[in-house]
């Protein structure tokens, strides 16, 4: 697999720092915005970007692992909110509409077929028990992340300029448990958590199940398309794919939350220059998110406890780009506000 990221330009960069330098504040103060501006404008090339068109791209699918009782709730919720989506009830459809983002909901094979206002980029329906099987054939975790380097080509061609990730399916945490202790070497315990609300004795039999599906695996880290089909999930893939299809176009992606963050690990597992291009917008209650973030070296925006999914964490987070476009835009200069300098300037 080819894939060209262009290199974070640093004179972009440098040019929004410089003009973050002269506004009527003391330099700096407006801290983690700051180097939000900054690092948005090394990855666009524009020291003064904009995002008039956002997506949040909501990739869901069904998990075989599911057979394995991994999760607090049955598998046809995965369907039901698919649904949920495209009747614009779920928590992102809120979170969306307050940010200005549309949502493009992704069928990458949920169980049963959706309805309308859903995009068909179906592998099947389901993964198959990781822990009888591989997830999928290796053939199928390169189609997915096809169809998502694609998507994000679509998408930019459309005139979005910034792409959240999102996702649904019911077992999914228990595949970014598994993809992460892949390609992180830690030990299932330390990435498995409770997902959609599993008690302490559940949480153990699922910690038990990623075990025994990496021991039968041995997922190579080296692989990550092999580690994908291994345990991974056709959402997890696509999204993987959805980040480097963005990356390839400078466009900055908002991830989400423990799901979308081991896409991201896949991702820059394949290619390791697209790190540049993404933004963690909260740190969720998972506990193999934290290990994912410090991997790629990303520290997140907010830590609200949330553990949704959906995109809703990078929703939230894209107010906060809104914010830092906005002060490097509008605030005055020293000079024109007539403001005094710093007295050892
Ligand atoms: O984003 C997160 O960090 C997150 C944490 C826990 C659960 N979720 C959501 O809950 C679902 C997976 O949970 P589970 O328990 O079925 O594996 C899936 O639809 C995710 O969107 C999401
Ligand atoms: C109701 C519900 C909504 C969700 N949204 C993302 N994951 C979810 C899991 C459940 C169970």
């Amino acid at each position: 697999m080819r894939i060209d990221i262009p290199a974070f330009d640093q004179a972009a960069a440098e040019a929004a720092q410089h003009r973050l330098d002269r506004l009527t504040k003391p330099q700096g103060s407006l801290g983690r915005l700051e180097e939000l501006a900054v690092r948005l404008a090394g990855m666009t090339g524009n020291p003064r970007c904009r995002f008039e068109r956002r997506t949040v791209v909501v990739m869901a699918a069904d998990h075989g692992v599911t057979e394995e009782a991994v999760s607090a709730f049955p598998q046809e919720v995965t369907a039901q909110m698919v649904a949920n989506f495209a009747a614009g009830g779920a928590g992102i459809n809120v979170l969306a509409r307050q940010a200005r983002a549309q949502v493009v909901v992704v069928d990458m094979g949920v169980r049963t077929r959706s309805a309308t206002g859903v995009l068909d980029r179906r592998l099947g329906p389901g993964t198959r028990n990781m822990t009888r099987e591989p997830a999928m054939s290796r053939a199928q975790a390169e189609a997915a992340v096809a169809a998502g380097r694609e998507l994000a080509g679509q998408l930019a061609a459309g005139g979005t300029s910034i792409l959240l990730t999102g996702e649904m399916g019911i077992g999914n945490t228990t595949a970014a448990s598994a993809v992460t202790a892949a390609l992180t070497g830690r030990p299932a315990a330390e990435v498995t958590g409770r997902g959609t609300g599993l008690d302490h004795g559940a949480l153990a039999h699922k910690i038990a199940v990623v075990e025994r599906a990496l021991a039968l695996h041995r997922p190579d880290p080296a692989d990550p398309i092999g580690v994908l089909s291994a345990v991974g999930g056709f959402e997890i893939a696509g999204l993987a794919g959805l980040v480097l299809g963005a990356a390839e176009r400078r466009i900055p992606v908002i991830l989400d939350g423990f799901i979308t963050g081991s896409a991201a690990l896949a991702a820059c597992s394949l290619a390791p220059a697209a790190r540049e291009y993404l933004i963690a917008s909260h740190r969720s209650v998972e506990p193999g998110h934290r290990i994912i973030l410090e991997a790629l070296g990303l520290e997140p925006l907010l830590d609200l406890g949330l553990r949704l999914g959906e995109g809703t964490g990078a929703a939230l987070a894209l107010q906060l780009v809104d914010a830092a476009v906005a002060i490097r835009d509008e605030m005055a200069e020293f000079a024109e506000a007539g403001v005094s300098e710093r007295l050892d300037g």
